[in-house]
């Protein structure tokens, strides 16, 4: 993976007075910012762009979670499914570890419980990565130091990741007798079969550029870029329909390994025929042929 081209960045800029005009809407998590619990386990920040920073925030132990931290973290989720105006959702990690992935200590307690209640507190695990896969808004990983196990799990459940230049990978699990199990159908969609199963039966640790190339992540960032590229990418999105963003995103997740029959095109007609009638659409086409920015409604 390459980094970007100057042309690629200049695609992104924005006046300073679009910003302002854009900056000037204020969206509903500004209003009623999202949870009150557990601020200390995640942190939630947003601005009046639309773009929501979660940070995991329990750096002495790595920022692994625990049943408290995946609370936190479900209900930040879920708390951004109705948030329309949400563009991009950026997960990054506190003290310089993304996540080290599931908490040992609270593995190792498990072991005296019984199957079923084990089966109950792995599907915490599980609803928290589908809350996480649901939000409507783009989520972008940003991983700066190790992703570990259930952390690189996390990164593989958002829709885009980057991380910085000396990052580290590992689905480690096999290394500790555990398996990859509710992180799997996240990493399979992100890297493919065969290369997950390289991933999670050598559990060997990787680099960020194999993390590209595996496609676990999208993009190697040089070390001090991060503000530069969460700001590009803003800056850029603010330029994109929110609605039809969400509408992008329900499309892949519900046309993705379907087979190409007249349903399937009927299904593609019916919802691209529901844009072009929607009042983004109408304006999105509007000003590309009257030559000016669209204007939309937050
Ligand atoms: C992250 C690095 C590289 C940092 O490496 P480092 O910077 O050298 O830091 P460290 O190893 O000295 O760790 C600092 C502190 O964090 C703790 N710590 C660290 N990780 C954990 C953890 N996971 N759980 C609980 N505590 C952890 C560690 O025990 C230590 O605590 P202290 O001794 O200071 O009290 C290293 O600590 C490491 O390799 N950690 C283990 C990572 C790992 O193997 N994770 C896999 C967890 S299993 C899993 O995620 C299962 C899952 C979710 O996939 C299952 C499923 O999908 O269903």
């Amino acid at each position: 993976m390459t980094d970007p081209t100057e042309a690629e960045i200049n695609a992104f800029d924005i006046t300073d007075a679009e910003a302002a005009q854009i900056n000037a809407i204020a969206h509903p998590l500004l209003a009623d910012p999202a949870p009150d619990a557990n601020d200390d386990l995640v942190q939630i920040d947003s601005t009046v762009d639309g773009t929501v920073f979660i940070t995991i925030n329990r750096p002495a132990k790595k920022n692994a979670f625990d049943a408290a931290t995946i609370a936190a973290l479900h209900e930040a989720f879920e708390t951004l499914h109705g948030a329309d105006n949400v563009r991009a959702v950026f997960i990054r990690g506190a003290g310089g570890t993304f996540s080290a992935g599931a908490d040992l200590q609270w593995m190792a307690d498990a072991a005296g419980w019984t199957e079923s209640d084990n089966r109950d507190d792995a599907m915490g695990l599980a609803r928290m990565l589908k809350a996480l896969h649901d939000i409507p808004a783009l989520t972008i990983a940003v991983v700066e130091g190790a992703a570990m196990g259930g952390g690189a799990g996390i990164v593989a459940a958002c829709d885009m990741a980057v991380a910085v230049e000396g990052s580290r990978f590992a689905f480690s699990e096999v290394k500790l007798g555990l398996i990859p199990a509710t992180i799997a159908p996240y990493v399979i969609e992100a890297v493919g079969a065969r290369k997950a199963r390289q991933l999670f039966l050598t559990a060997n640790t990787f680099d960020a550029d194999y993390a590209a190339h595996a496609g676990l992540i999208d993009m190697v960032l040089p070390e001090g870029m991060v503000d530069e590229f969460i700001s590009m990418l803003t800056d850029s999105l603010t330029l994109n329909a929110p609605g039809a963003m969400g509408e992008a995103k329900r499309l892949v997740r519900d046309v993705a390994g379907q087979k190409i029959d007249s349903g399937l095109l009927e299904e593609t007609a019916k919802r691209i025929a529901r844009a072009r009638v929607s009042e983004e659409g109408q304006e999105g086409v509007r000003a590309f042929l009257d030559k000016r920015k669209p204007r939309w409604a937050e």
